[in-house]
């Protein structure tokens, strides 16, 4: 059988990228992207806008929800501070096996713990199986009818505190119209859209970022 997009471009990386150097990861990814297949990594225009914001929050512990093939998983582990951790959920063992092996190319795996199934039932672990008490970033860009229950779930699980900062990608390409609309009218968060646009295309997208306020 034939191989899938994720293992093409895991391949792209073996190739001609250089082990242990995470930008030259970032670049062969989004020079597929661009070049050879369409994939749906946060890319590199707003990977800058994802970038800015982890360096300003400089987190001690980070969550990612939905790793796909781990490039958005470099993009944050590469600026992360030495001891600090980030926490990536994939429900897809196809995606996760893939994304591992783009992790490990990059030299990232001691401050990346992938944890493979549906965060829904993941999430309520966290606490008591990582030893996390609140997170201080979460990227979210899973399946975008989950942003909004994961959100709540976050809060109802206290992993959340005052001046945790949520990333929300694909806001408005695909859309998360029930989470956008929460994150923006809740007294709980403050909000503000970062205009971007969709990865590797000329179509809108953006980011949208959520203080929580407690
Ligand atoms: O990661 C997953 C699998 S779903 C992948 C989500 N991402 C997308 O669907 C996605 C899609 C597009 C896009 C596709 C076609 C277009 F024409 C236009 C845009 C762009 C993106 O940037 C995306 O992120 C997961 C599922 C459940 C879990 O509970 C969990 O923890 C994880
Ligand atoms: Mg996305």
């Amino acid at each position: 059988t034939g191989s899938t997009r994720p293992q093409r471009l895991l391949k792209a990386v073996q190739k001609n990228a250089t082990k242990g150097d995470p930008q030259s990861v970032i670049s062969t990814i989004d020079h597929f992207c661009r070049r050879c297949e369409w994939a749906m990594n946060v890319g590199d225009e707003k990977g800058t806008i994802l970038d800015s914001v982890v360096c300003e929050v400089s987190p001690g512990s980070t969550l990612e929800l939905g790793t796909y093939c781990g490039y958005s998983t470099v993009r944050i582990a590469r600026l992360l501070a030495p001891g600090t951790k980030l926490i990536t959920l994939e429900f897809n063992p196809d995606f996760a096996k893939v994304a591992r092996q783009v992790i490990e190319f990059a030299g990232l795996q001691e401050k990346v713990l992938l944890v493979e199934g549906p965060s829904g039932d993941i999430i309520p672990k966290i606490k008591e199986q990582f030893g996390i008490t609140t997170f201080d970033l979460v990227f979210l860009d899973h399946w975008k009818d989950r942003y909004l229950p994961d959100t709540k779930l976050l809060e109802e699980c206290g992993l959340l505190r005052k001046g945790s900062v949520l990333m929300a990608d694909n806001v408005i390409c695909p859309g998360t119209p029930d989470y956008l609309a929460y994150v923006r009218s809740s007294p709980k968060y403050d909000s503000k859209y970062f205009k971007s646009h969709l990865e590797y295309t000329k179509v809108e997208d953006g980011l949208e970022k959520s203080v929580y306020l407690g």
